[in-house]
């Protein structure tokens, strides 16, 4: 995954223009992913690890079809519930309960699906004091709540968890932990993991993948993974 990035600062569209005109606009490629290849078993929990700008969350956006990969390729066999950029599928001048219709949309739920299961979701947010609220007025953890609700209502073939969940209070990390887990122990839930709680990959995940500067360092078994990351940073 190439980003092109600016050279330099560029204060106005119009010196955007000039300079795109003048051929003076000069990009940097950076590789946030570079040759990065692995594979995840139906029914696997894959830890990524990795330090502050290694290319944890691209590599979950690549592979949840957010961004094309510029060469390579992901293949992707069942459905994806992407829990990354909570509130990006959010219109937040529409209320909670409008959202949630809207969200299930995204997700390909329709709306009479979406009014059965309603409830459910509010009560797993436990924002119902809240649905008609306006969602610009909720605060960053009330958004993940509801977000991961939606997301979560049924069960996904595969679930893909960026640390966005850290947001939420200890007690709502804790319930959506449970939920994680319950898809887990039915065998069928694919899990991509990322988070910054090595102690929390190490409960969760039984494989791991560590990227580092966009490169893969290492991908195993999850205790040899996180022992290794840990020798080099602890
Ligand atoms: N849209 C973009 N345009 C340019 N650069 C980007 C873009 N998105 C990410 N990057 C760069 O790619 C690198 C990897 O970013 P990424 O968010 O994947 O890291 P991460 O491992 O998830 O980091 P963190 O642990 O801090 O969340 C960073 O250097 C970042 O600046």
């Amino acid at each position: 995954m190439v980003f092109n990035m600016a050279s330099e600062q560029l204060n106005s569209l119009k010196e955007y223009f000039i300079k795109l005109v003048k051929r003076e606009l000069f990009f940097k490629e950076f590789y946030a992913l570079d040759h990065v290849s692995f594979k995840v078993k139906k029914g696997e929990v894959m830890g990524l690890v990795g330090t502050n700008g290694s290319g944890k969350s691209t590599m979950l956006k690549v592979i949840a079809g957010v961004l094309e990969p510029t060469s390579g390729s992901v293949s992707v066999r069942g459905s994806i519930a992407p829990l990354i950029e909570l509130g990006a599928g959010f219109d937040l001048e529409l209320t909670a309960r409008e959202n949630i219709f809207l969200n299930g949309a995204l997700l390909g739920h329709d709306r009479a699906f979406m009014q059965e299961h309603l409830d459910s979701i509010v009560d797993f947010a436990e924002l119902a004091d809240f649905l008609d609220m306006p969602m610009k007025n909720y605060s960053s953890g009330m958004v993940a709540r509801i977000a991961f609700a939606i997301a979560t209502v049924v069960e996904p073939d595969i679930l893909i968890v960026d640390e966005t969940l850290s947001v939420g209070d200890v007690f709502f990390q804790e319930k959506c932990e449970r939920r994680i887990q319950s898809f887990i122990d039915s065998g069928n839930v694919t899990v991509l993991f990322v988070s910054h709680s090595i102690e929390q990959v190490e409960r969760l995940c039984t494989r791991a993948a560590w990227i580092e500067k966009g490169q893969l360092r290492m991908v195993d078994e999850v205790e040899a993974v996180c022992r290794a990351y840990r020798e080099q940073f602890g």
